[in-house]
């Protein structure tokens, strides 16, 4: 039976929760809590989270309690996930978290229309269903998966739409990261206004 989602953000399809660390991008190191919302469609073939794909597989779930259950823990930042976030609107659930002073970062495609009040936004965009060109200027942090090296390509092109402060990443994409860190390596080294990301997390064995 397909679930009835409100549009008002109220009840989200939630996938799992989890205190962990922050282990991508600008924020690596720092505790948060994670939220992950399922339902995707941008199909990405390497994708590490693919289980998060299908919406129906993960319970309506009302905002105010997974706010309450962000508020348990010291580390007062959310990273909201997926799935794709921004297919909901994430209004109702940023304003309640930063009504508590709870920091809000988002992992994003952009492939959906932007919505909720954030701290920290990650722009990761994806050639299987682009970005879409309003979400750009709003970016804190571009964060390319590089699969190939047509990627660095691509990652210039994103360069170049976002603000002159975005912080710039290009991290290697898991199952092919022995192959492409060097290149990463290399790239960062001759352009250096890029960094590289690396999914610490998986090296250090936690969620
Ligand atoms: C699973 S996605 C969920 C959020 C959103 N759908 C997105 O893609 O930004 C979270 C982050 O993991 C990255 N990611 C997913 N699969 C990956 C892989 N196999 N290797 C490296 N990064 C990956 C994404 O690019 C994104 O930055
Ligand atoms: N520790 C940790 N850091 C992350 N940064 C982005 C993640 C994600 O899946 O969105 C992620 C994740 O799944 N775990
Ligand atoms: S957009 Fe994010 S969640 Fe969706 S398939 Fe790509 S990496 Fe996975
Ligand atoms: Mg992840």
């Amino acid at each position: 039976m397909k679930q009835d989602i409100p549009e008002d953000g109220t009840l989200l399809p939630l996938m799992e929760e989890f205190y962990t660390i922050q282990g991508e991008g600008f924020n690596t190191g720092k505790a948060a809590y994670f939220i992950r919302l399922g339902g995707c469609d941008v199909g990405c073939h390497w994708c590490d989270v693919k289980e998060s794909w299908d919406a129906e597989m993960h319970p309506l779930t009302p905002a105010d309690v997974i706010v309450e259950n962000a508020d348990k823990f010291p580390g007062k930042a959310v990273v909201i996930t997926g799935g794709e976030p921004l297919i909901y609107n994430l209004d109702y659930l940023t304003n309640k978290l930063k009504e508590r002073g709870i920091l809000t970062f988002i992992e994003t495609s952009g492939a959906y229309p932007l919505s909720g009040n954030w701290d920290w936004i990650c722009l990761s965009p994806k050639k299987f269903k682009a970005p879409r060109p309003d979400i750009t200027p709003f970016a804190h942090e571009l964060k390319v998966i590089v699969f190939n090296k047509s990627d660095f390509k691509w990652a210039e092109e994103y360069a170049a739409m976002v603000s002159p402060t975005c912080k710039l990443y290009l991290q290697p994409e898991w199952s092919k990261s022995k192959e492409i860190t060097p290149m990463i390596i290399e790239y960062v080294m001759a352009n250096p206004k890029w960094e590289i990301s690396l999914q610490t997390h998986k090296f250090l064995n936690i969620p």
